[in-house]
């Protein structure tokens, strides 16, 4: 199916949009009025760009306050059309989107805005042109999409259709099952946007939330369907008003909104895309740094031990269990010093993987950094997060652990220790994104997210796993651009005795996060807690949740860099990570951060 997006879902000037659109795969465009009126180029010129770079001017969009209205008033509004379609007509476009009237002039007569509406079509046909009418959810009369197509219905004119707009058909709680009625040849154009749910006025709902399809609540797949089943054959159009993207760089949202189309034409069969490959488990996790030293003390305090050594470079493998460490001194460091930049992620089938996510447009990355590498398929995540498949134990397949030469014997871990799960702090504007990628292109399921109290500010969070709990990944954003470099990124190393864990990584020198004696005094009126177990928790620094599976027993490290890891004691039925606990870990890390 054709893909379009319209220029009021992505930021910058005309031009810099239409680039982005193509670069990013779309057939096409809707042109919203303002980034026309505001564009110092000719519409022949936009005409010409648009045909240089491959996109079909799918509508022009919007025109207002045109139908059911008195007839000197009317007569104003054919005068504006004309004007419209001339513009239309030098810009080579063929469908003018007119939505149902806001007027407070508006008359409530279905009859007269179809008589007007077809007249408008009259005039619209003599310059080549079709009229879709699209009902607002806050239009003055009209604000349902039964309601329009009974209005186009009723005109019966070869040039009036109707626009369907999954927002305003969801946002309202209509049925979209009842779309099938109306024959696919009078839909002359499909609006998609999806938007979280959220209880409040539907205008500024639509203005400032709708997101791109699978980052909301509502089932866009679903509407599809229906769609599909008219016989529609128009272009998949997105229509996204969004606050966050409209100051986000064009490029990435461009492809963050194709990417959300192929997902959506996967959904209901229209694309045939290689099926995602489940990560079975977490193969390692890299750190870059550019001092080992303070990294290497605090993972020798956890009981890791080097164990590898990269036959060509300067990383090492540190390993507890069944949780291993790289540590690389080579990469560009960023500013910020020690961060986690890649993860290796065990794939069934790396190459199948590989292919998902270049035909979900993640950029793929070489699969040999060196000649002597192993080959490996890896892709970068939106974060730039390095994302290798990884096929560790496969005697038929490349290994990563090739490159690495043995030195000593890993440390036998008291206790199940593996990497429970890692959480990544995204780019503030690029949160719904991450979440889309990790779930589509990964197939990870994601969970809830949820809100979490900072003192500076507001995260928010959410995790994605895989089936069997083996991995896991909290997806993490500040609430604001600044707060990107202040929040970290973590390793949660799973034990199953959280208390000797964080004794052990005490006496061997490691500094546990503090946590303040008001916590404990609260822990002990949500939970029946025993005194002796509360002290020890106390002693230590360790917080405590319960969900409705089981306990959830966690500890802080000291932060390297933009990192710092966590021990978890997790009871097999617990889903969570610690949530309600995550404001008194975010003020103590605050707290002994050098002042701003
Ligand atoms: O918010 C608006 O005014 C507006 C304009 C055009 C549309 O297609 C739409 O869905 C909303
Ligand atoms: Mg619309």
């Amino acid at each position: 199916m054709r893909t379009s997006i319209a220029t009021v879902s992505l930021s910058g000037s005309l031009t810099e949009k239409l680039t982005a659109a193509s670069r990013a795969g779309f057939d096409g465009v809707e042109i919203f009025e303002n980034d026309l009126l505001a564009s110092p180029r000719t519409p022949e010129e936009i005409r010409a760009r648009c045909a240089d770079l491959g996109l079909a001017i799918e509508l022009y969009q919007p025109m207002r306050d045109i139908e059911a209205v008195p007839p000197a008033e009317f007569a104003r509004n054919l005068r504006r059309a004309r004007h419209k379609f001339e513009l239309m007509r030098r810009l080579g476009a063929d469908t003018v989107l007119v939505c149902s009237s806001v007027s407070p002039s508006a008359l409530d007569d279905d009859a007269l805005a179809a008589e007007q509406l077809s007249r408008l079509a009259d005039l619209a046909q003599d310059f080549g042109i079709r009229v879709a009418y699209e009902a607002l959810a806050w239009g003055r009369h009209v604000s349902t999409y039964d309601h329009a197509w009974h209005i186009v219905e009723t005109a019966g004119h070869p040039a009036l259709g109707t626009c369907l707009d999954s927002f305003h058909i969801l946002s309202r709680g209509s049925d979209p099952k009842g779309i099938e009625d109306i024959p696919g040849e009078k839909i002359f154009f499909l609006q998609l946007a999806d938007a979280p749910r959220l209880a409040m006025d539907v205008l500024q709902w639509s203005r400032h939330h709708r997101c791109f399809p699978g980052q909301g609540g509502f089932d866009i797949a679903g509407l599809l369907r229906h769609v599909l089943r008219t016989g529609y054959d128009g272009p998949l159009s997105l229509e996204v008003f969004n606050d966050v993207f409209r100051q986000a760089e064009a490029g990435p949202t461009a492809v963050d909104a194709h990417r959300s189309l192929l997902v959506l034409q996967e959904a209901v069969g229209a694309v045939d895309l290689p099926a995602p490959v489940v990560p079975t488990g977490i193969a390692f996790a890299e750190l870059v740094t550019p001092d080992t030293e303070p990294v290497e003390a605090v993972l020798g305090a956890l009981g890791f031990a080097r164990t590898a050594r990269h036959r060509a470079k300067p990383v090492d493998l540190w390993q507890r269990g069944e949780a291993r460490i790289l540590v690389n001194t080579t990469g560009a460091v960023r500013r910020d010093g020690t961060q986690l930049a890649a993860i290796g992620l065990e794939s069934p089938d790396p190459a199948a993987a590989a292919r998902r996510a270049e035909a979900l447009l993640a950029p793929v990355l070489p699969r040999r950094r060196a000649p002597e590498d192993a080959p490996l398929d890896a892709v970068a995540a939106p974060d730039g997060t390095e994302l290798f498949f990884c096929a560790t134990d496969r005697p038929d397949l490349p290994s990563w652990r090739a490159d690495f030469e043995d030195t000593a014997a890993a440390p036998a871990a008291p206790g199940a220790e593996r990497i429970d799960h890692l959480a990544l702090s995204q780019p503030w504007h690029q949160f719904d994104e991450a979440a889309l990628f990790h779930r589509s292109v990964l197939g990870l399921d994601a969970q809830e997210s949820v809100d979490v109290a900072d003192p500076y500010g507001l995260l928010r969070s959410r995790a994605v796993t895989n089936p069997d709990g083996s991995v896991r990944i909290a997806l993490g954003v500040g609430a604001a651009p600044s707060d990107d470099t202040v929040h970290a990124q973590h390793l949660a190393l799973a034990t199953d005795d959280v208390v000797a864990a964080a004794r052990r990584f005490r006496q061997a020198g490691g500094r546990l996060l503090p946590v303040p004696a008001n916590y404990y005094d609260d822990l002990a009126a949500r939970f029946e807690l025993a005194d002796e177990e509360l002290e020890t928790y106390r002693g230590l620094g360790i917080l405590y949740d319960r969900d409705a599976g089981g306990a959830f027993r966690h500890c802080y490290t000291e932060t390297v860099g933009r990192v710092f890891f966590e021990l978890v004691q997790r009871d097999p039925g617990y889903r969570g990570y610690g949530a309600p606990n995550a404001p008194v870990r975010l003020a103590a890390q605050h707290a002994r951060r050098p002042a701003r």
